[in-house]
């Protein structure tokens, strides 16, 4: 049966088998629960984001270290990267069994859970339409249904062959030149991958540094760091996108007249959230721009209806999402006892090279928020296992309250940034002093996150306390 007529009731439906697929855990177990998925099992993160990135990213930075290691004094080189081996160790050997493999197991072994694999969309209150000829009803309905690439016209107006994070990880061999367009998170993760093969990679973004989500200093340092290995078109709108003129590869042109030509083109301009491919309207589900909107609890306007992660969270990011599942896990148990999401601290990095992690405000947000601010920027090279490393780029920069003492930004650019940078998300999160952090624990030396202790110290209070 079809249409508004309910073929089956559930306690829960689930749509989208990213994070929303670990809401099932043995608490669970006597509920009876509905999967709707349109796509691969396991989403984003596993199939085609974070994992098989940095399956790349890891690769890519063995690559390039083994080209740029002369300047300590060693003699390495890379050789070139068997591409269709490292895609098939990712792709065939790991990930594609992971998502079948749990895909079976909902499918197969959960006594309490049937997985319809179709679009999914609201035909009434806590009532959908799975898309797959059958229409379900639920107590309780997680809409956990992420983001999709986003492409913006001047691409899908020109006609031209394009890739996205979507379909260049398996693409057959990497092209002799890669045109990126956008200047962010996976256009700087893919530029490093590429380049490091040995891909001649140029990188076209609207503003003068790439980046332009983190720190000024950072982006700054960031856009230095790769300007002699990518080629960058900053501060550029194309205005024209083209195959070049035997036919193949990409031509994008801008206003005053340059251009920029490549075998393959990757469009890397952000991701737009599902919301608008759900008719949330007829479930009741007011959104918020292009998010369904979700109070502090995870509940959406419509009773019983809840979300989590790109659908509802302007910071698309998978640790985000994760924390929400789990919020969202216990209320759904716990009605009595609803907890909050924690968005206060939510740090990030970009698997680049150099690598960028960070937390927390800007130096201009601090600055346009008139707080009485302390700033700290640290070189790597400044303590002694940064200068082992003959460390070029690396920094931290640091931005303290001066009244409180406490850390209101925490920014890394060089090696590990997403490792160093978590003492630091620990002691924003839990609100300890930059006295007592700096001189209350024991620092290892001479490792690197002397550049950490280094920083703090170099803050400045009107009473050091140190
Ligand atoms: C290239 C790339 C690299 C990334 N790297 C990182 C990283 O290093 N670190 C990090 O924190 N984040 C990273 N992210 C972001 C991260 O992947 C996402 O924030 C996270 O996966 C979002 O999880 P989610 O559960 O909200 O959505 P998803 O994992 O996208 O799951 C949503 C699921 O819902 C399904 N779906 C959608 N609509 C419907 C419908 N109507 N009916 C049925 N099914 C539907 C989709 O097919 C999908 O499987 C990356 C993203 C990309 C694209
Ligand atoms: N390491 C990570 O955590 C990681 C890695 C990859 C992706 N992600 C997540 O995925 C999201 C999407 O990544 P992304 O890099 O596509 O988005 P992004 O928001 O990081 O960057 C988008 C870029 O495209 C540019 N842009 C947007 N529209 C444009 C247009 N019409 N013409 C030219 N340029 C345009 C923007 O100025 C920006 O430079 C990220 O925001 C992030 O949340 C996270």
């Amino acid at each position: 049966m079809s249409g508004n007529t309910v073929d089956e009731h559930f306690d829960v439906i689930i749509i989208g088998t990213g994070s929303g697929n670990s809401l099932p855990s043995e608490d669970f177990a006597d509920k009876k629960i509905a999967i709707c998925e349109e796509w691969t099992f396991g989403g984003t993160c596993l199939n085609r984001g974070c994992i098989p990135t940095k399956m790349f990213v890891y690769p890519a930075d063995q690559a390039e270290a083994a080209a740029t290691n002369s300047r300590l004094g060693i003699d390495t080189h890379f050789g070139g990267a068997k591409w269709s081996e490292i895609v098939d160790r990712i792709f065939s050997q790991r990930v594609d069994k992971i998502a079948e493999g749990g895909e079976n197991y909902r499918r197969n072994e959960c006594d309490n859970i049937t997985v319809y694999d179709g679009h999914a969309r609201f035909v009434g209150p806590r009532t959908i339409d799975t898309g797959t000829g059958s229409t379900i009803s639920a107590d309780t309905i997680l809409i956990a249904a992420g983001a999709r690439v986003a492409v913006p016209h001047i691409v899908t107006d020109s006609g031209i062959d394009y890739h996205t994070s979507d379909t260049i990880m398996r693409i057959p061999e990497p092209p002799k030149s890669l045109v990126i367009l956008g200047s962010g998170y996976i256009a700087a993760e893919f530029a490093h991958v590429f380049s490091a093969f040995g891909t001649t990679v140029s990188v076209i973004g609207r503003s003068e540094h790439l980046l332009k989500h983190t720190d000024t200093t950072i982006s700054e340092a960031f856009t230095e760091a790769v300007s002699d290995k990518w080629d960058l078109h900053l501060g550029k709108t194309p205005q024209q996108i083209s195959a070049r003129t035997d036919g193949t590869g990409a031509r994008v042109e801008f206003a005053d007249g340059t251009f920029v030509e490549g075998d393959m083109l990757l469009v890397a301009t952000g991701r737009t959230p599902n919301a608008d491919l759900l008719d949330a309207k007829a479930g009741g589900i007011e959104l918020d721009g292009n998010r369904v909107r979700v109070d502090e609890f995870g509940r959406t306007s419509a009773d019983g209806v809840w979300a989590i992660g790109d659908i509802s969270s302007p910071y698309q990011l998978k640790h985000v999402a994760n924390h929400e599942l789990r919020v969202v896990q216990h209320n759904l148990l716990h009605p009595e006892d609803l907890r909050s999401f924690n968005h206060d601290v939510v740090p990030y990095a970009v698997f680049s090279s150099p690598q960028i992690a960070g937390a927390g405000m800007t130096e201009i947000e601090a600055r346009d928020a008139g707080l009485d601010i302390t700033v700290k920027v640290q070189q790597y090279s400044d303590v002694a296992y940064g200068w082992a490393m003959v460390e070029p780029v690396g920094i931290v920069k640091l931005i303290a309250d001066r009244t409180t003492g406490r850390i209101l930004g925490s920014h890394v650019l060089g090696h590990e940034a997403s490792i160093l940078i978590q003492p630091l998300v620990q002691a924003m999160t839990f609100g300890l002093t930059v006295q007592d952090m700096a001189r209350g624990q024991y620092w290892i030396h001479p490792a690197l996150t002397e550049v950490v202790e280094n920083a703090l110290l170099g803050l400045d209070f009107p009473d050091r306390g140190f």
